[in-house]
């Protein structure tokens, strides 16, 4: 199969997978409840079809044949950057507010197959095992997603110690087919609505954890995998009401793998901590950031002309407040496309030939949860009540009210209550509705904390010797005779 359409990905979704949503389990394909959100991955689907020019590119090993430009091994700047425009379009589908489409995890996937060399360092069948699933979601055109946190309660202690031990996801058993895997993840955005499970390295595992480094893939719908999802925030309501919400909830879930055997051949780590805990280091800081680095910077151009939008609606473009808020925006906007500029510049092969953007581009984790938080802010800030003040755009359509509307809920400077009421009512899918507020939360946590993800850098500096300036300064200015402190 060559990139899949809409209504392929559509015709994937029926099976017997096992999701649970409000007070029991859903046939996913058919519950009214998901459609809009189904119909809005279909859509992206459709959509790499239709600037197939930035979004396919030809495969390397069937001739004729298109993939998705995410699933490229990137060998050199050029690669770089054809993913880099197909990365931006495919964002461009939902100006960034899916978080978690297809490519994200394409992205991870390739660049795990790209380190050969971290791979060397464990079961040769791993890696082979892991070149044959990537070219399975090629051919496939799979729709994944990842679960890689471990389902830890309590934070008093380890993920491997107290009541954690028996929550985190291990191996329980064998047989000649697989292991067996027990336990849980947090969480699976986009699981309920996708084909496979990929599950990694997050946090690194101590020795004598070897039953919890394990890496490997499964279809949802494999025996045992269970999901539970929060509530739905799709709405039902019409494109034009709920832009966002019509279409782009991306359904999150919790997992629990209840005995699941995961075949063989889906093994691709299964204790061999020194390829588990140095994965994701060696790759997630330059090349998985690109995209979600890509996808931040296409939502925050968006949301800089959001609220260039809310302004006009009052004539308010260039009050002295709204002003700052809004270059406080564009502030953010150029700084996120500057890093990854400059990322993309300092590329280099991280082994292996795997040529990824540098990991500078990872500092974007410790800044950006606060940027996105405060965005949502400066909408409700600019927008106050005009964010409520939002007929249904039907409503204009009734004869009794119509004109009424159109009456006293003008925008200013000639703009149509119909505009006033679009704009509006976009502002508050994107920061005010259920689903903008779980966007929201998404934008905190899904590359981990920002407090972790500081703590990590400083960490990381700190070992690689980003110090010393101090004592230079007082050692060569004479100012402190004595400058050998530790
Ligand atoms: C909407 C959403 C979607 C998600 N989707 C996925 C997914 O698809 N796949 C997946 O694997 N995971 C997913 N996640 C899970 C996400 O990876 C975790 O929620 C994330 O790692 C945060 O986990 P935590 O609660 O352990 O946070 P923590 O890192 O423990 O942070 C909790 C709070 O404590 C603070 N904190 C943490 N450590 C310290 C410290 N040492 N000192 C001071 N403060 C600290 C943080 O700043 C934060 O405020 C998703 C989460 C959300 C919210």
């Amino acid at each position: 199969m060559a990139a899949r359409t809409g209504a392929e990905y559509k015709a994937g979704l029926k099976d017997d997978r096992v999701v649970y949503l409000g007070d029991g389990k859903v046939d996913v394909a058919n519950d009214p409840r998901l459609a809009g959100s189904i119909d809005g991955m279909a859509g992206y689907f459709d959509w790499q079809h239709t600037y197939a020019d930035e979004c396919l590119i030809p495969d390397p090993e069937r001739s004729g044949e298109k993939m998705n430009v995410s699933l490229m091994l990137p060998k050199n700047a050029e690669d770089l950057a054809i993913r880099h425009r197909g990365l931006e379009r495919l964002s461009r589908y939902s100006n960034g507010m899916l978080g978690r489409t297809p490519d994200y995890v394409n992205v991870v996937l390739s660049g795990h197959t790209a380190r050969a060399d971290i791979w060397a360092r464990g079961k040769p069948e791993g890696y082979e095992r892991l070149k044959k699933f990537h070219r399975e979601v090629i051919e496939g055109d799979l729709s994944m997603t990842h679960t890689i946190v471990h389902a830890n309660i309590d934070k008093s202690v380890g993920d491997l110690a107290g009541m954690n031990t028996d929550l985190t996801l291990r191996v329980v058993g064998r047989n000649e087919n697989g292991i067996i895997v027990r336990g849980g993840k947090v969480l699976a955005t986009l699981g309920p609505l996708a084909d496979e499970l990929y599950v990694y390295s997050s946090a690194p595992i101590p020795s004598g954890g070897e039953d919890y480094a394990l890496i490997f893939s499964i279809p949802v719908n494999t025996k045992g995998v269970i999901q539970i999802c929060r509530d739905h925030y799709g709405t039902g309501a019409s494109v034009q009401d709920a832009p966002f919400s019509s279409r782009f909830d991306e359904q999150d879930a919790f997992v629990i793998f209840d005995d699941v055997e995961v075949p063989y051949e889906r093994v691709f780590c299964e204790g061999d901590l020194n390829v588990y805990n140095n994965l994701n280091q060696g790759v997630s800081p330059g090349n998985t950031l690109q995209q979600t680095a890509i996808r931040a910077m296409v939502k925050l151009e968006f949301a800089y002309d959001l609220c260039s939008s809310i302004l006009k609606v009052s004539n308010s473009l260039a009050r002295p407040d709204a002003a700052e808020m809004l270059g406080e925006i564009h502030a953010y906007l150029t700084l996120t496309r500057s890093a990854i500029v400059a990322a993309e510049a300092r590329a280099h092969d991280w082994g292996a030939g795997a040529f990824f953007p540098h990991r500078d581009l990872s500092v974007l984790r410790c800044v950006m949860p606060g940027w996105m938080t405060r965005v949502n802010q400066i909408i409700r800030a600019i927008g106050s009540h005009n964010l409520l003040c939002t007929p249904s755009l039907a409503l204009f359509e009734n004869p009794e009210i119509g004109d009424v509307l159109r009456k006293y809920l003008p925008g200013a400077a000639g703009m149509s209550a119909e505009q006033r009421a679009s704009i509006m009512r976009t502002a508050w899918d994107f920061a005010g509705s259920a689903l903008g507020s779980r966007i929201e939360l998404y934008e905190m946590f899904y590359l981990t904390s920002q407090g972790r993800a500081r703590i990590g850098d400083h960490m990381v500096a700190q070992r690689d010797g980003e110090w010393g300036q101090v004592r230079e300064f007082l050692a060569k200015s004479g100012a402190m005779p004595n400058v050998d402190w530790k």
